[in-house]
């Protein structure tokens, strides 16, 4: 894999997650888990399973797509690493969950009003 961003050794990737302490999602890749870059900086490292529904070929696309695109409201990608089976991409960490999550609690909010006075509506008299 041929990138601008840091390349990092499967043993600093043992270290910034202190050895795969926290998972914080489990996505197509595989697991994903929290880590600290430097001592201060959050990140999120994606590790890619031998067992992925997606493979090798996904993982070098999602990380060239973050090299060439940059935007605000995309993460960041900070770097990765690509030795023998370990392959691993590092990113910003993203504190507010993912869109999924916004959609849904975005929906949630337009729903729940609908419901809430229909249940406060007096009984008809008969
Ligand atoms: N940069 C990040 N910061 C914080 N949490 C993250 C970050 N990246 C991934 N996660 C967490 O890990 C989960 C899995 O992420 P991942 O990107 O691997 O898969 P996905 O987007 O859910 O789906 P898929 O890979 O199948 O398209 C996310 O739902 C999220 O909870």
């Amino acid at each position: 894999m041929k990138s601008k961003h840091q390349r990092f050794s499967y043993s600093e990737i043992l270290n910034m997650t202190d050895n795969f302490k926290t998972i914080i999602g489990d996505g197509g890749f595989g697991k994903v888990y929290i880590g600290i870059l430097q001592e201060h900086t959050q990140v999120a490292v994606k590790m890619l399973s031998t067992s992925s529904k997606q493979g090798y070929k996904e993982f070098q696309s999602e990380a060239q797509l973050l090299t060439i695109v940059h935007h605000r409201n995309l993460v960041s990608l900070m770097g990765y690493c690509d030795e023998g089976e370990i392959k691993a991409l590092v990113y910003e960490y993203m504190t507010n969950g993912n869109l999924q999550q916004h959609l849904f609690a975005s929906l949630v909010t337009l729903i729940v009003p609908l419901h809430v006075p229909s249940a406060e509506q007096p009984k008809a008299k008969f």
